[in-house]
């Protein structure tokens, strides 16, 4: 698989925020999207995923297949919030995602247990706290399949520990023949990753 940005320009209420962006990542391989608040990086994340328009330019997903038809369908995305309801357990929470993105890959236990929450899945998610909150949004990563991951500043909030346990989630997504895509403020801890750095147009990177 390969996912291959030509051109990219994207607009934030009637302003061009970044344009003339191409990038190429391939199985296992890692973008990582630096660069000052504000420069797009959340901007660019949410354009691949699908959940914002390009103003320019075109992203694709090679070979689209039946099962991932289009980038976006690929894509897990986790942005700044976590998307999970507070009066939801730990467990429904993890749950309605699995059943909404489709096919079970780790169970919600085996899941949890990943990210270091075994045995917490009943709780309501709202008392969890802030890197504990982040942890469960990582689980979700793992309950369904989707090659790319899009993750905007996913270490939030962790502490060394977690780090270093979802640097492990990461590089095993990628030695399953993922891809992942960050936006980052922070070395993320992993090997053999590409770089660039929003603001300085014109961008161009192949992974
Ligand atoms: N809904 C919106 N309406 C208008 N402007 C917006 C909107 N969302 C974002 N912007 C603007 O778009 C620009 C890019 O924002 P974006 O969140 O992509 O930056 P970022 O590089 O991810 O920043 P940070 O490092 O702070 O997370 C900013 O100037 C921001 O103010």
């Amino acid at each position: 698989m390969r996912i291959t940005a030509s051109d990219l320009g994207a607009d934030r209420g009637g302003e061009r925020i970044f344009s003339d962006l191409s990038f190429s990542v391939s199985d296992g391989g890692c973008l990582l999207v630096t660069g000052p608040n504000g420069s797009g990086k959340s901007t660019l994340l949410r354009a691949i995923g699908g959940l914002l328009p390009l103003s320019e330019g075109a992203i694709a997903l090679e070979p689209a297949s039946e099962t991932w038809p289009t980038v976006a369908s690929a894509c897990h995305y986790l942005g700044h919030h976590n998307g999970l309801k507070q009066a939801l357990s730990v467990e429904e929470n993890l749950r309605f995602w699995r059943d909404f993105s489709g096919e079970e890959r780790e169970s919600v236990e085996d899941a949890l247990d990943q990210v270091g929450l075994y045995g917490l899945g009943h709780l309501p998610f709202g008392v969890l706290s802030t890197g504990q909150r982040r942890r469960v949004a990582i689980a979700r990563l793992l309950v369904t399949w989707r090659p790319i991951w899009l993750l905007d500043e996913p270490t939030a909030g962790l502490d060394a520990r977690s780090e270093t346990r979802f640097a492990g989630l990461m590089e095993a997504h990628r030695e399953a023949g993922g891809i992942i895509i960050a936006a980052t403020h922070w070395p993320l801890g992993l090997a053999d990753v590409q770089e660039f750095v929003m603001g300085e147009m014109p961008m161009d990177a192949v992974v």
